[in-house]
């Protein structure tokens, strides 16, 4: 499923010849948008043009070989979304040196192991991330080659590097930035469809993060499906709000508009911010994640006179679920007829299913019923198998594997941006992945879910979050309990937040046991208002077949969750918490 009319020949793959087309043809028009805002709070806005944007990464890319770092390299990038960002991550791209993107995130202990397991040879950052990288060792090993983006020449020169600045200065050929907006010309490397174009990490929610091995190929097929899938087309703006994504607004043709936040944390945007980036440019898109959602939904409609966003004609939603309450208090800041897309998938393939958010409603009352979180149907080219749950590694892909419809196992996916191998982790890779013929992986998501006769996808949670847990009789099967399934069934009661399933040893065997987190507000102040509101959780549970035998609860006051999607929620640590606090109710 490759870019129809523009298919690629398997030699000569690299994402930079979207953006030196667009330089071509529309030159003049705006690629990127960054928003700074003044001490004093005012807002201002630098940009490039797409031609600004391909000099400038022609002059980079360079520089970059001049001060040696090439072709086959590997290079930690930590650098905020900025104009220097785009032209550096093009600039890599255009010099055919891999780029290893993490997500700053994931703290300190998980970054040292990604840049252990990545070995970068170059570390290219802004100042914050240079000093972490002294104090915490990050790629001693193996980094040779410094670049500071941002900061001065003195700090450089205590860090042990040099500044892209000066880089640029010093290169004879090329002008210093602010007159480097004149023809340079750079051979962009050619790489073969699966040579290694970038690493990018997980989130790391169920374990280490992995290093995932991207191609040229993989994001070929990705711009692909957000042409053809989704509809993104030339001249488009986007709110990017989040970097890797803000990438494919150039490819695409389409400005990628970077409001003042941290991407990293995403609930502690200033909305104001964004709202006044949507209007400023008159976006047309939005990609944002379900915290996002949350936050803009709340802020923009929970004020005197409701924020509207008659601009924006899609909102692509991804990377956790999205509550449908979220949705709709969202939806009512856009025209009528505009969708929130939510999409599916993971680093290692995305993205998968869509599904737009009027039908998406139309889905709640499974969901509240135990059905899982429907996610939609596959985007072209992809396909979606169910499998039998195990945590034995399956090496060859054979069509009796497939389960027949509405049984649940686990997801398994095959397509063209479907990665082929997590890099050097290769217990991981034969976990996660399945060979089919010669040329083809099929990837393992480590999600459970079923098909339904529709051939949509309905998500049931994370493998290793299902509770095999001894059945009580009067469940009518022996599968084990699902996490999003049997939370979501709970969630339903008017004093819940959110809950999380977990399971606890308890006199040799596993019990399922439900940690409840209350709606703000909602105290149980004594043990009568607990017992009471424990014997409703058992009342609505006793209900449902997929939670009969759920009984044991305990109440969280905040659960540990990821800060990127604020939504991810940390069962692991919430088991081992659970198992301290004992015998519930
Ligand atoms: N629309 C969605 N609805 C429900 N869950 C989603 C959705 N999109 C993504 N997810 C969840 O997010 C996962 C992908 O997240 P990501 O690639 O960031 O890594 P992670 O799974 O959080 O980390 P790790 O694999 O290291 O544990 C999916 O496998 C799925 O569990």
């Amino acid at each position: 499923m490759m870019d129809k009319g523009h298919e690629i020949d398997a030699s000569k793959a690299n994402i930079c010849r979207h953006l030196t087309r667009a330089a071509k043809e529309i030159p003049a028009s705006l690629a990127v948008a960054v928003q700074k805002r003044s001490l004093f709070g005012k807002l201002r806005y630098e940009e490039l043009t797409f031609e600004q944007l391909n000099t400038d990464s022609n002059a980079i890319a360079q520089a970059l070989n001049d001060h040696g770092i090439k072709r086959g390299m590997k290079a930690v990038l930590m650098v905020t979304p900025s104009l220097d960002f785009f032209a550096l991550t093009f600039a890599l791209f255009k010099a055919g040196i891999v780029p290893i993107l993490v997500d700053p995130g994931m703290g300190v202990k998980n970054l040292k192991q990604c840049f252990d397991e990545a070995k970068p040879d170059a570390f290219i950052g802004i100042p914050k991330a240079h000093i972490a990288r002294c104090l915490f060792g990050w790629g001693k090993p193996s980094v040779r080659r410094l670049l500071t983006v941002g900061g001065n020449d003195v700090f450089a020169n205590i860090f042990g590097g040099t500044t892209l600045k000066a880089l640029l200065k010093r290169n004879t050929v090329i002008k210093p930035r602010s007159k480097m907006h004149q023809a340079i010309d750079y051979d962009i490397a050619k790489l073969k469809n699966d040579e290694m174009a970038a690493i990018l990490f997980t989130s790391g929610s169920t374990g280490t993060p992995k290093g995932v091995v991207y191609t040229h190929a993989m994001f070929e097929a990705q711009i692909s499906v957000l042409k053809n899938d989704y509809g993104i087309a030339h001249g488009e703006r986007d709110l990017a709000t989040f970097p890797l994504f803000s990438l494919f607004g150039p490819a695409l043709g389409m400005a990628s508009i970077v409001p003042d936040m941290d991407a990293s944390k995403p609930i502690t945007a200033n909305p104001d911010s964004l709202f006044a980036a949507i209007e400023q440019y008159q976006c047309t898109n939005m990609f944002v994640n379900p915290a996002l959602i949350e936050r803009l939904g709340k802020a923009g409609t929970q004020r005197h006179k409701p924020h509207t966003l008659p601009s924006i004609k899609r909102v692509i939603s991804a990377g956790a679920p999205a509550t449908i309450s979220s949705i709709s208090r969202f939806s009512t800041m856009l025209n009528s007829g505009v969708e929130v897309l939510n999409s599916y998938g993971a680093t290692e393939s995305l993205p998968l299913t869509m599904i737009g958010s009027d039908q998406l409603m139309k889905t709640t009352d499974i969901t509240d019923n135990g059905g899982g979180i429907c996610v939609g149907q596959a985007v072209d080219g992809v396909d979606i198998a169910i499998i039998a749950i195990t945590d034995d590694p399956i090496t060859t892909w054979d069509e009796t594997l497939r389960l027949p419809v509405n049984q649940i196992g686990e997801i398994v996916v095959k397509g063209p941006m479907v990665s082929r191998a997590y890099y050097h982790r290769d217990h991981a890779t034969v976990q996660a992945k399945i060979t089919d013929g010669a040329d083809t992986v099929r990837h393992r998501m480590g999600d459970l879910g079923y098909l339904d006769e529709n051939g949509q996808l309905w998500m049931c949670g994370r493998k290793a979050h299902r509770v095999e847990a001894n059945r009580v009789a009067e469940a009518s099967d022996k599968l084990p309990y699902f996490s999003i399934p049997c939370e979501r069934i709970f969630n339903t009661h008017s004093s819940v937040k959110r809950t999380a399933l977990v399971g606890i040893e308890r006199n040799g065997e596993t019990v399922p046991l439900l940690c409840v987190e209350l709606n703000k507000g909602t105290s149980l102040t004594d043990d009568t208002a607990r017992n009471t509101f424990f014997a409703e959780l058992k009342t609505i549970g006793a209900k449902h077949q997929q939670t009969v035998g759920i009984v044991d609860f305990l109440i969280h006051s905040d659960f540990p969750v990821d800060i990127r999607h604020n939504a991810k929620i940390f069962r692991e640590k919430l088991a081992v918490w659970a198992q301290k606090e004992g015998k519930a109710s």
